[in-house]
């Protein structure tokens, strides 16, 4: 339900003036609503219609000036809507820009999307250094509109402006100052005074009344302005070539340029509205919300717990995924022990951490400065001895069962009795690693991906016999080192990776059956994957992928399909990217083409397999190879599902979105799923299993589901009372 107002208050300085402070009171971030709006509309007619008032200032309660509209009230019809008499750029425009009183804003924390678009309606807007501002709407598959696409490029100039909204880059207060954005900075206790004092100079004409829909000193010619569109054009359609909204954005800045601000508003309105309906839309504020709900678990989060301290994390082995979590640990002002277990290991861990960190401040994520305080947060050890004290350990070994639990038993003597005791095992299962250890009450998975420092997914494995707190804590360094977390239960694979392990073994199998793999790869690329399934074996190693693919056998032999071609490739030493043979093959820049040596153990695989090309498999469209591949990944995310491991639908979007970089402007793997029916999935399925076998086979809740015409992310009561 929509919620929010304002609030008025006319204070009489002691020198004698009355200034209106309104203020936007919606928790959490003060989001604009209907109801917000239509209660600023009424406060603005009090503060302007009344003699005692010289000016306005505008702001938000409780340190937040405000966090845009309210993103919940998109998709859902409001009565209030209606009962705003005006459009909310009418609002603007009419109300606070064309005022008779000068309206000042003064922000701290934050102004984004309708925020932002709110304070640059006031004649000049004064903010604390560290205020964020930014139009972030792109990232919700929308446009600024409340006329941010209009006023932004005639305060901060047209490149700048087109880096805030097509790459949804918010900037601080600092900033914002230098750009022009920002009139003055003041300090969170003055803000208030300060920005009373600039609207009544405005009053007196002491400064600029200033109505930034009508500057244009900012603004490059019709001629520059449309070559630097072109370029922005081209940047966006290679950077998110399956998706409309940022070219529109383009489009609706370019009017206001082109044709007056008054034909960009216009058509501003008209295209945000459009966007609004859009499936990207849909998608992209399915995925804001499913990432917030990810750190709530029933009857975890909601039973008064409170996060202990985590300020020292030991990590045992310092290879690619031990050195890459020391490198997201210290990057975020945790002190490590690394522990490897001779000195050559250490120090290629050390060694790996220190690049990672360099590759941080290449790219500007991080200052020289930053890192020399990272690298003093990270020390090296071959022994248990300073285990006493870490609040927590991440065994980060190679997946060897019983080295684990040996470890595990190590641990258990070494730490506190109240140290977390986690895993990044990608597959073992948390019962045998903890299986000789009492602590089973504080042993919990901490499963990162690959590169750690910088994927953004924390998937947290718990048993039935880990602790509420243990996973508390575990939500709250996810926090910490900003990655979002997934809670979810012990099985082989986990969420993620159980989820996505039928997606390399259809592209196996449709190769199998004689397809190009070259061209399955191309096809998932342009679905939006990042990479197709068979770079990705290359990436992660043709060992990886044999080892793992034996524990999904191992554990569900009816379902996995088994082929020969990565082990008779592997038999070979062509092993990946590591190796540089794989699919690909790869030059000294690591750029890949492809390997003409794959053809004869494709062949090989064929005759093996004794499969002959059919007329179904000779007529795939692409769209058929992204189904054949992705439906088998849904099915599996139904079990998931079914067997309670993961307690959400939308924790599996999650999962999928930043664990294995399926395009978030598809909201995720069910959500996508959902978008094409249940009914249409299990039939396709039905298919494909009578064709290719029990590899495609639907499994009882996709079956059930598509009988009793539920979709699939749907909750089963909820499902039950729309029956
Ligand atoms: C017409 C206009 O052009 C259209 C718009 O304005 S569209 C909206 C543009 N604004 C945005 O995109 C901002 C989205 N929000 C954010 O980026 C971040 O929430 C933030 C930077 C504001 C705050 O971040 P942080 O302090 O980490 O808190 P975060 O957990 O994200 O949010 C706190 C709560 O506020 C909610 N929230 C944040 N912004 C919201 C918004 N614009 N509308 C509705 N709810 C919002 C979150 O869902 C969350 O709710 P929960 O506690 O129930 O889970």
């Amino acid at each position: 339900m929509e919620k929010g107002k304002t609030e008025m208050a006319v204070a009489v300085g002691e020198d004698g003036v009355a200034v209106a402070v309104i203020t936007v009171v919606n928790p959490p971030v003060n989001a604009l609503s209907f109801h917000v709006l239509i209660s600023l509309a009424k406060h603005y007619e009090e503060a302007l219609t009344r003699d005692d008032v010289k000016a306005i200032v505008l702001t938000g309660s409780n340190g937040r000036f405000c966090g845009g509209f309210d993103i919940s009230a998109f998709q859902s019809p409001t009565s209030a809507k209606e009962k705003l008499n005006i459009t909310p750029n009418e609002f603007l425009t009419y109300y606070v820009e064309g005022g008779k009183k000068p309206t000042v804003a003064a922000i701290d924390g934050l102004a984004l999307g309708g925020g932002l678009e709110l304070a640059m309606a006031c004649h000049a807007r004064l903010s604390t250094s560290y205020a964020q501002l930014g139009l972030p709407e792109l990232q919700l598959g929308i446009i600024p509109g409340m006329g941010g696409t209009q006023r932004l490029p005639r305060l901060v100039g047209l490149p700048k402006s087109l880096e805030m909204m097509i790459l949804s880059k918010s900037i601080r207060g600092k900033e914002a100052h230098s750009l022009g954005l920002i009139d003055a900075i003041a300090s969170p206790t003055d803000l208030m005074s300060a920005a009373r004092l600039w609207a009544l100079q405005i009053a007196d004409h002491k400064r600029p009344w200033a109505k930034t829909i009508y500057r244009t000193d900012k603004l490059p010619s019709s001629k520059e302005a449309r070559e630097i569109l072109n370029f922005a054009r081209t940047q966006a359609r290679k950077q998110a070539p399956n998706v409309m909204h940022p070219l529109v954005c383009i489009d609706v800045i370019e009017e206001g340029i082109i044709s007056g601000p008054q034909a960009g508003l216009i058509k501003e309105v008209k295209c945000a509205k459009e966007l609004q309906a859009s499936q990207t839309s849909k998608s992209l504020i399915h995925v804001f919300f499913a990432q917030r709900a990810a750190s709530k678990v029933p009857g975890i989060t909601n039973i008064g717990l409170v996060p202990r301290k985590i300020k020292k994390v030991a990590i045992v082995g310092g290879g690619l995924m031990g050195s890459g979590i020391a490198t997201a640990l210290i990057s975020n002002n945790i002190l490590v022990i690394l522990k490897e277990i001779n000195e050559k290991f250490l120090q290629a861990g050390i060694d790996r951490v220190r690049e990672n960190l360099e590759n941080r401040v290449k790219k500007g994520h991080m200052t020289q400065d930053g890192m020399g305080k990272a690298l003093c947060l990270l020390i090296g050890v071959l022994g248990y001895e300073q285990f006493r004290d870490v609040n927590m350990v991440i065994e980060a070994i190679i997946e060897d069962a019983s080295l684990k639990q040996q470890i595990f038993c190590d641990l258990e003597k070494y730490c506190n009795s109240d140290c977390i005791l986690a895993t990044n095992t990608s597959t073992i299962d948390l019962h045998l690693i903890g299986q000789k250890t009492a602590s089973q009450d504080r042993i919990a998975g901490a499963h990162f991906f690959s590169p750690a420092q910088v994927m953004p997914l924390l998937e947290i494995v718990r048993t039935p016999n880990t602790s509420p707190q243990v996973v508390v804590d575990l939500l709250d360094l996810a926090k910490k080192i900003r990655k979002t977390p997934v809670v979810v239960n012990n099985c082989t694979g986990f969420a993620v990776n159980r989820m996505f392990f039928p997606y390399t073994q259809a592209a196996i199998l449709l190769v199998d059956h004689g397809v190009d793999l070259y061209r399955i790869d191309q096809a998932i690329t342009e679905f939006g994957m990042p990479m197709g399934p068979f770079r990705l074996i290359d990436l992660v190693g043709f060992g990886v992928a044999a080892a793992t693919g034996a524990q999904y056998l191992q554990s569900f032999p009816k379902r996995c399909y088994k082929s020969t071609l990565i082990p008779s490739m592997l038999q070979d030493k062509q092993t990946g990217e590591a190796s540089r043979m794989g699919f690909y093959i790869y030059d000294d820049k690591r750029q890949a083409s492809a390997n003409p040596e794959v053809a004869k153990y494709v062949e090989k695989s064929r005759r093996l397999s004794g499969f002959t090309p059919d007329s179904m498999i000779a007529g795939l469209r692409d769209e058929d190879l992204v189904e054949m591949l992705f439906f088998p990944v849904v099915n599996e995310a139904c079990r998931v599902l079914d067997e309670g491991i993961s307690v959400k639908s939308s924790d599996l979007d999650i999962a999928s979105i930043m664990g294995m970089g399926f395009p978030s402007y598809r909201g995720g793997i069910l959500f996508w799923a959902d978008t094409m029916g249940t009914n249409y999935i299990y039939s396709r399925l039905m298919t494909w299993c009578e064709l290719y076998g029990g590899f495609f086979k639907p499994c009882n809740y996709l079956v059930e589901r598509a009988i009793r015409g539920f979709s699939l992310g749907a909750q089963i009561d909820q499902a039950r009372s729309q029956l």
